[in-house]
Order: C-alpha cells, then sequence, then structure tokens
C-alpha cells in the first residue's frame, strides 16, 4: 500500500485530462474506457486550476502508467456558480463535483486532502459558500456541509386524480405548445434566470446546461434520445414555463394503454404555468402514471389535483448541500421575514468560518458581525446553512440535540427570524 507521502494531490495539466477522466469513471463505476468525444465535451468543461487529482508516485509499472505519466487514483473539480439565499440576490459559490477516489485507495484521507485544498481556495477568493449534490448522506457532514434543501419525487396515478379527462388545454388565452430543442435553447435561459432569481436554492445554469439537456453535447457520448419539449404562454404571450418530459411503451395485459410520463425538469415562474403543465401532463393520451422528477417537498402539485392522495411520493431525500464560508456576508446576504437580534456562537471543525456573529435583523436589511456578547445558539456551521436556506428549524435542531439554547426561547426567536413561508428548491443535479 502507498505511503501518504507517495501521494500528491495537486491541480492536472491539460495533458492529464484522459487519465483524470479514467479514474473520475472508474470511482463512478461506469466504464473506465474513455472516447476522444468525452475527452473534448467533458474536458471543455474543465478550469485546470480548479481540477485536482491524487497521482500515487509509487504506484507499480503497469499499462496505465504507459498512457501517460503517474496514475490518477483520485478526482475532484470544482466551478463558479451563483446561488440564491431567502430574498433573491445570489451569492458567489465554490460548486463542488466529480468527487471520487479509486476503489484501491479508499478511505486512506484522500478526499480529505482535496476537499481542504479546494474549499481553502474558494475561502480565498471570496466564495460565499460551496455547494454540491451528495452521492451519499455521511460523506459531507464532516467538511462543514448541511442538508440545506431535501427534493421530493411523486408518482401521480392519473386514473384516480380526480382531473376531468377531457380537458384540451388551458381557456383563458394561455395556450402550451409543443417545441424543438432549438427553441428550447432559445426560450430556456431567460426563463431560469427569471426563476433562478427568485428562488432559494436555485443555481446558475450555463449555456452547457441547456446544450447537455437538449443533446447538443454528450458527455458520456451515449447515443442521444430526444425528449418532448412543451412551452406554456400566458395569455400576453409571455413565455412562463417549459417541461421536458419523456415516456415508456406499456400495453397492458388488456391491450390498454399504461405509459408512465417522466419529467426530465420542468420550470415556471407563475402558478398558473405551474398548474397549467401539470395538468397537460395529466391529459396526455396513453399516459396512466406522471414521474415529476424531483421537487420541492412543498411543490404545489399533489394540491392542484382533486384528489392529492393520488400523487405518491416516491422519493424523497437530502438534495443540495450547503457549505458557508463567509458567515458575515450569508447572513446580510439574505433577507429576513421579521425584525431582530440573534448572536450564534459557530463551530467549524475546519476553522474557515468559526466564531461567534451577531445578526442584526429587520425588514430593510440585516448586518452582520464578529461578537463577544453572550450567545443565544451555539450550532456547527453545517446546521447554520440549513437554517439559512430557510429549511429547517432551529426549535427542530436543537430538540435533535444539533442546535444548542444558550439561552432559553432562542430557537423560537431564530425560527421566526430565519424560517420562509416555502421551502428552498433546487432544481439543478451537478
Ligand atoms: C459531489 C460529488 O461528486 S458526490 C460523489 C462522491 N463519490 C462517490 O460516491 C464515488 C464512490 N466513493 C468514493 O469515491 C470515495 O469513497 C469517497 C469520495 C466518497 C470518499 O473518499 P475517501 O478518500 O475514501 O474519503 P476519506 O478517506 O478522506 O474519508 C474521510 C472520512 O469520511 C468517511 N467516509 C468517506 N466516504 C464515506 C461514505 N461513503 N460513507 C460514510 N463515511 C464515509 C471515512 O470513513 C473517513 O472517516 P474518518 O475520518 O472518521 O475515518
Amino acid at each position: 500500500m502507498s505511503r501518504r507521502e507517495d501521494i500528491d494531490v495537486r491541480t492536472i495539466t491539460e495533458t492529464e485530462i484522459p487519465a483524470w477522466i479514467r479514474a473520475l469513471n472508474t470511482g463512478f463505476l461506469r466504464s473506465p474506457a474513455v472516447s476522444d468525444e468525452e475527452i473534448t465535451n467533458r474536458g471543455s468543461s474543465i478550469l485546470l486550476e480548479r481540477t485536482l487529482g491524487a497521482f500515487d508516485t509509487d504506484h507499480p509499472h503497469s499499462r496505465l502508467r504507459s498512457t501517460g505519466g503517474t496514475p490518477i487514483v483520485a478526482t475532484f473539480r470544482s466551478f463558479p456558480q451563483q446561488l440564491t439565499p431567502v430574498g433573491g440576490t445570489p451569492v458567489p459559490a465554490d460548486a463542488i463535483t466529480n468527487v471520487s477516489v479509486n476503489p484501491t485507495h479508499r478511505r486512506r484521507g484522500l478526499l480529505t486532502r482535496m476537499m481542504a485544498t479546494d474549499l481553502t481556495a474558494a475561502k480565498d477568493r471570496g466564495d460565499v459558500v460551496a455547494t454540491l449534490i451528495a452521492a451519499e448522506y455521511p460523506i459531507y457532514g464532516r467538511y462543514g456541509f448541511g442538508q440545506a434543501t431535501t427534493a421530493t419525487e411523486w408518482t401521480i396515478d392519473v386514473s384516480r386524480s380526480g382531473l376531468d379527462p377531457r380537458w384540451s388545454g388551458p381557456t383563458d388565452g394561455a395556450r402550451i405548445d409543443l417545441v424543438d430543442g432549438e427553441e428550447v435553447r432559445e426560450l430556456g435561459p431567460d426563463l431560469h434566470e427569471r426563476l433562478r432569481r427568485t428562488q432559494p436554492g436555485a443555481v446558475s445554469r450555463d449555456e452547457r446546461w441547456w446544450q447537455i439537456n437538449t443533446g447538443v453535447l454528450s458527455l458520456s457520448g451515449d447515443p442521444w434520445k430526444e425528449p418532448f419539449y412543451a412551452v406554456y404562454r400566458s395569455a400576453t404571450g409571455e413565455v412562463e414555463g417549459l417541461v421536458s418530459y419523456e415516456s415508456d411503451d406499456n400495453w397492458g395485459d388488456a391491450k390498454q394503454p399504461l405509459n408512465t410520463a417522466e419529467v426530465n425538469w420542468l420550470i415556471t415562474v407563475t402558478p398558473a404555468a405551474e398548474r397549467a403543465l401539470w395538468r397537460y401532463l395529466c391529459s396526455i393520451d396513453w399516459i396512466a402514471h406522471v414521474k415529476t422528477g424531483w421537487r420541492a417537498p412543498d411543490d404545489l402539485l399533489p394540491h392542484f389535483l382533486p384528489d392529492p392522495r393520488a400523487a405518491r411520493i416516491t422519493i424523497q431525500a437530502d438534495w443540495l448541500w450547503v457549505r458557508i464560508l463567509d458567515v458575515v456576508r450569508a447572513l446580510e446576504a439574505r433577507t429576513y421575514a421579521g425584525s431582530g437580534t440573534l448572536v450564534l456562537d459557530v463551530t467549524d471543525g475546519d476553522g474557515l468560518s468559526a466564531g461567534r456573529y451577531r445578526l442584526e435583523a429587520g425588514p430593510d436589511g440585516a448586518t452582520c458581525a464578529p461578537t463577544t456578547t453572550a450567545a443565544d445558539l451555539t450550532l456547527d456551521v453545517g446546521e447554520l446553512a440549513a437554517l439559512w436556506l430557510g429549511d429547517e428549524s432551529a426549535v427542530r435542531l436543537t430538540a435533535l440535540g444539533r442546535v444548542h439554547e444558550e439561552r432559553e426561547g432562542a430557537a423560537v426567536v431564530a425560527d421566526a427570524l430565519l424560517r420562509t413561508s416555502r421551502r428552498p428548491w433546487c432544481p439543478d443535479i451537478f
């Protein structure tokens, strides 16, 4: 087994991209083979100065070595992103992805080393938070990340929904039209910008997102199967919603269509568009079930249905994890429902954000500064992330023993300031 000092954690060079992708594929249990298309398409998103590899300098001679230099046994990459907090003023985020350690080198601290390198750089750069979507729940809490949003998927049994099957589109002058990928690339970015600037938990998307999700760019080289796209326009012609969905081909024993429409993504900026697009999906002939994709847990959807029980939860899990790197800027970036003062003693195993902070919040904004006055609450930086985006309750975390009240009743005060009427939602995976 190679010793710690034999494994070099550093940024990769351009010529090392193929070996890095091979290591990534191995860690993610995909075929390790790397195609030229994958090198070009995946490689074009790689920022070399933010892409780490772990190089085993003690690796015995192998064919891997002959493909170029020292074998890469772990991968890690980050890129710039914006995250919308409560109140809608996005903050710069360090988005982390492509984290993998080969099974031959696991549990030797490689992720810990790569994470420390990346988070230190992000803090130095001035990022307010780091973000990621976790493969498994237990991995990232130790690095100061907290579960900041939850995702829910419903499966709608259309026949039990109580919806009138004769529906044939909006009757208020709005309309729904099928469009192709090119039109999605034209209409989608503006619509998404409108959504994500007001949606706590939403993150920025670049042009690549739209290219990948309309088949212009393939990361894996797998053949593209074009989905259906439908756009909702209000009576005044405003684009207010867009959905991408596909269908399986399922004919039951009695030769009756029992297809499932699977939503890849659905974004809207008005409740009318949201209602109409779900209504549309539930009205398509042959469609017996609709799988909704990852929605906010308090999505309006079930209650659009006359019988909400027709929407059964099929997935409920943590989604966006947030690591606060700058407590002052994070707390000042969001808005607050009420007025009040809260002193938070924030612990942080990595020392990046530890300290005692006094938050003074009001309807016109908030100020936050380090303080020496007595704390109201003591909590880890990961719990702060969950409270910051509005999804968690300080009272609940106190009951769980994860937040400690230094002053009786402080958790209720914190909830009154920090909680929001709607839960945050991150529509993206990255
Ligand atoms: C944002 C994303 O990209 S999510 C994708 C994450 N990648 C994967 O899930 C691919 C498969 N798994 C892996 O590649 C690796 O096992 C990783 C990346 C999860 C962990 O890498 P490692 O180098 O083994 O982690 P490292 O040795 O630094 O572990 C640090 C600590 O976390 C713990 N840990 C690491 N992974 C896990 C896990 N999956 N479940 C529970 N604990 C874990 C370790 O036991 C260790 O604990 P300790 O400090 O108490 O001893």
